[in-house]
């Protein structure tokens, strides 16, 4: 495993940072586990949210279970694997199965068309992964009811079929036990962004047909590396993510772009965007943008040479190195690592909307199947992206977060016998992301994506706790079959459209400009947004 700087002002804000931590011990410190390092306030916590460091060790006692199961469900042909879970519960299965390219079907939405796909998609082959560290994460809860109520209605016993990840003693535990369901419980000493070599991360990935030894194997490897003050990748990487933030380039821009690892960046980013983004700090990882060169901009690349910071290693390795970097780079920011004290607030709007939905608001603009909800003097669509790109302070970034069906571009009418180019255009003129890029090329400050409700799990921290320096654009779309979620007052649709709301109220509560742009019509209004986006 190996970081290597590749720009000299880097190079000289990590020398100096990793020397002052070496200086106090820390890296041999922390690789031990010490939890006073992050400050008397954030002790208890660390206390309860090292574990991470023991995995490579401590998760080979799943293997011989997890041997079985994978067994079973392949004897008994269970090839669809599909993985209810948020945030840390399921970023690091689907960069592991991207990676060995195996199939696993990822299930951290509440759009109700993304969640029909998959119950139509061969049900009866189907094996469901439940994971939910705390047990009660309100999307998870309801995949679970969701399923279990599919497999009773194809006459098949859903005790055969869940498999519960989760902590001991949580909520989801107590009725996995009282289902009869197969039980997995984790390490309750490790947060879920850093959970990656966890149940949380080898179990989906595993059932799915990764080779998960070779990813405990690897992060053993670089383990002893992590307590030395020469020679540590973890110091090396910790000490350019903070000393590059302090000394104001604290957008992370994350390249990945054709290595073997798929997909790292996204897992990534929950994990910076969580652990360093609070008290008006944090480093703001950026996924999928090409670099604009902005002098508050830090590049780090995977396995090439495309950025300020190279990072090579195999994937167990990465996730150790990361986790441990980041957890130094909280250090440097003098923030606690291990909590996430702003996702709540969100969640808890959500609660409140689907408890009494608040008084119907009137969008201030309607431009063909785009409705406009927020403070906009624009006269048309393309005049509201303007006023938001122009909202972005000179050290802010944009952010848009689309609560929609992340793989409804698939769906796009495509000419006949298209070729790898007609096919690769007509998805980017359906997908939502194409706004990103678009919207990217007409600012010079970073634009982020995220889909909902998924990001506010990850960069959602951020955006709330973060500096105060974001601008918001949410998409949500009309719900044409919604899904009931059994034993619940509220549907998937209901639930989708109260997570937006519920975080715009926050947003707007902290005084940060958040508009949000309604589609009637989910397919013409996205090609009506774009459209609109290129005329900004
Ligand atoms: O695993 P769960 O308890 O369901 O949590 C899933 C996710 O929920 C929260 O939003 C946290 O901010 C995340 O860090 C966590 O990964």
């Amino acid at each position: 495993m190996e970081v290597t700087y590749r720009e000299e002002g880097v190079a000289e804000a990590a020398a100096s940072v990793a020397g002052r931590l070496s200086d106090d011990g820390v890296p041999a410190r922390l690789a031990a586990g010490d939890p006073a390092l992050w400050g008397a306030g954030a002790e208890a916590e660390a206390a309860i949210r090292l574990g991470w460091l023991n995995l490579p060790r401590t998760s080979r006692e799943l293997l011989p279970e997890l041997g079985k199961l994978v067994e079973r469900a392949r004897a008994e042909g269970l090839d669809h694997v599909v993985l209810s879970g948020m945030g840390g519960s399921s970023l690091a299965p689907e960069v592991i199965c991207n990676t060995a390219d195996v199939a696993l079907t990822v299930l951290d939405t509440t759009d109700p068309d993304q969640v029909r796909r998959a119950l139509d998609d061969r049900l009866d082959r189907t094996i469901v992964v439940v994971s939910s560290k705390s047990g009660s994460t309100v999307e998870t809860d309801s995949h679970r009811r969701i399923y279990e109520q599919a497999f009773r209605s194809a006459g098949i016993d859903p005790a055969e079929r869940i498999v519960v990840v989760t902590d001991p003693g949580s909520p989801l535990e107590q009725a996995a036990v009282e289902a009869g369901y197969t039980i997995f419980l984790a390490d309750p000493n490790v947060g879920g962004r850093y959970s990656a070599l966890s149940a949380f991360g080898l179990v989906p990935s595993a059932l799915a047909g990764a080779e998960i030894e070779q990813l405990l194997d690897d992060a053993a490897e670089v383990l002893p590396s992590l307590a030395l003050k020469e020679g540590n990748p973890g110091l090396a990487l910790g000490a350019a993510l903070g000393g590059a933030a302090l000394a104001g380039r604290d957008k992370l821009i994350l390249e990945d772009q054709l290595t073997e690892i798929n997909g790292l960046p996204d897992w990534i980013e929950q994990l910076v965007a969580e652990s360093t983004g609070k008290q008006g700090r944090g480093i703001l990882p950026v996924v999928a943008a090409e670099p604009t060169g902005a002098r508050d901009e830090l590049v780090v690349a995977i396995e090439s040479d495309d950025g300020d910071v190279r990072v090579d290693g195999p994937l167990g390795a990465q996730f150790m190195v990361w986790e441990y970097a980041t957890a130094l780079a909280g250090l440097v920011l003098g923030v606690n690592p291990f909590d996430q004290p702003d996702v709540a607030e969100s969640k808890d709007n959500t609660t409140r909307v689907l408890d009494g939905p608040p008084a119907a608001e009137e969008p201030v603009l309607v431009d063909g199947p785009v409705e406009v909800y927020g403070e906009s003097r624009a006269g048309d669509l393309s005049g509201v992206l303007t006023e938001l790109l122009k909202a972005v302070p000179s050290d802010g970034y944009l952010a848009v977060m689309a609560y929609l069906d992340r793989l409804a571009a698939f769906d796009a009418p495509m000419p006949e016998d298209p070729d790898f180019e007609q096919m690769t255009e007509a998805w980017m003129a359906a997908d939502a992301q194409t706004l990103r890029a678009l919207l990217a090329m007409r600012t010079p400050r970073p634009v982020t994506f995220g889909w909902g409700p998924r990001f506010l799990h990850s960069t959602g921290q951020y955006h709330k706790g973060g500096p105060s320096n974001g601008v918001f654009l949410q998409i949500t779309g009309a719900v044409t079959a919604d899904v009931e979620v059994p034993g619940r007052p509220y549907t998937l649709g209901g639930l989708q459209l109260a997570q937006a709301l519920g975080d715009r109220r926050a947003l707007i509560g902290r005084g940060r400009p958040a508009v949000r742009l309604h589609l009637t019509d989910r397919a013409a209004g996205i090609a009506h947004l774009l459209a609109a986006a290129q005329e900004v």
